[in-house]
């Protein structure tokens, strides 16, 4: 980088909406990792079904990240002319850079791969909604995230012989499109599913916590996750999603003893060893997108 880019940089480090972005990604990351008690899932009482990894591991990647996603506002921003079906080749360098560091930070574990996708996306759109004068809601990150991620499902999965990745292989076996199709979507799963289920139970005035804990069921009830089909296969996902349909059916987190079903929900799940992985990156997408304005015109820059 050289000293005028990184001066760029650094000046771009001050600008309040780039702070506050960069702080909401980390919020996301560490509330999510924080709920507790999350099926399968790394949290505070138990490292769900992984041996690799665990919730230090997720604070030092979620901190790796956030140091990134100034970069990625600026690469949306210093490319708002061009298309947006331009941007994914550039962008996909600083993403393998962004991993790297997530590497660096968990000594060679997979806390946050989908996430750094994920976020990395949102960031980018972000750096072209302002730049290109338009308001930063929810749906206008959803659109501009689909539009740079237009066509990646047929380049990369349907187009692709080589089973180089997990998504790539379970794409082939069973026709998951994992992130790359929740992308190209517009995260249709989040703006659908979690994020009208998270917002409606905030504003009843339910706790936080027991809002996001819905939000996630209602994820892993729908979400075609490759984590729970690398892990278990076609059957351990339909397993997972119905377990879920069927806490949501019951009352979910209305439920009084909803803390017992998911504490069992989550031995269940280590005892067949599968982690819901993908669910829980569309939780942080989730949190993250409900910090800013569903569709009216208000800016936060
Ligand atoms: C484009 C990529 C996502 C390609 O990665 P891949 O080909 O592997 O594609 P997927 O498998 O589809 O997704 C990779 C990760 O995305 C998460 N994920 C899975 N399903 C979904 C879904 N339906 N919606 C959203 N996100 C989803 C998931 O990540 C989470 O789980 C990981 C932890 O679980 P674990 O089982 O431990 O994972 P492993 O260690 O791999 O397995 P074990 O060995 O332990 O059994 C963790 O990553 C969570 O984040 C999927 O793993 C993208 O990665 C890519 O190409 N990156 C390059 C840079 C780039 O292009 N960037 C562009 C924008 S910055
Ligand atoms: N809490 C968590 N546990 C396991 N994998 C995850 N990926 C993202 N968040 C996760």
């Amino acid at each position: 980088m050289n000293s005028a880019n990184a001066a760029h940089r650094l000046e771009l480090n001050k600008l309040p909406w780039v702070v506050r972005c960069s702080q909401l990604a980390n919020s996301a990351m560490l509330n999510e990792v924080n709920l507790t008690p999350k099926p399968g899932l790394v949290d505070m009482r138990n490292n769900g079904a992984h041996k690799d990894m665990d919730l230090t591991d997720f604070y030092r990647s979620a901190e790796a990240i956030r140091i990134w996603i100034p970069y990625f506002i600026e690469y949306g921003m210093s490319t708002h002319l061009q298309p947006s079906s331009d941007i994914l080749y550039g962008l996909r360098p600083l993403g393998m850079a962004c991993e790297a560091s997530m590497y660096k930070a968990t000594s060679g574990v997979n806390t946050h791969k989908g996430t750094i996708f994920s976020l990395g996306l949102l960031a980018t759109a972000m750096g072209r909604l302002v730049s290109n004068q338009k308001a930063v809601t929810q749906q206008n990150l959803c659109h501009e995230v689909a539009a740079m991620s237009h066509g990646m499902v047929m380049r990369e999965l349907e187009q692709n012989n080589q089973a180089l990745t997990a998504g790539q292989r379970l794409y082939q076996q069973h026709g998951l499109s994992g992130a790359r199709g929740e992308a190209e979507s517009g995260f249709q799963s989040v703006l659908t599913t979690s994020l009208p289920v998270y917002q409606s139970l905030i504003a009843q005035g339910i706790d936080p916590q027991r809002a996001l804990l819905q939000a996630l069921l209602s994820l892993m009830a729908v979400n075609g996750d490759t984590n729970v089909a690398s892990r278990g296969g076609p059957e351990g996902l339909r397993w997972l999603q119905q377990t879920a349909q069927q806490f949501l059916a019951e009352g979910g987190v209305m439920q009084t003893d909803y803390i017992t079903k998911l504490k069992e929900f989550d031995r269940q799940c280590i005892e067949r060893n599968l982690s819901p992985g993908g669910s829980a990156d569309l939780l942080i997408v989730t949190w993250f997108l409900a910090q800013f304005p569903e569709s009216h015109s208000k800016n936060i820059n």
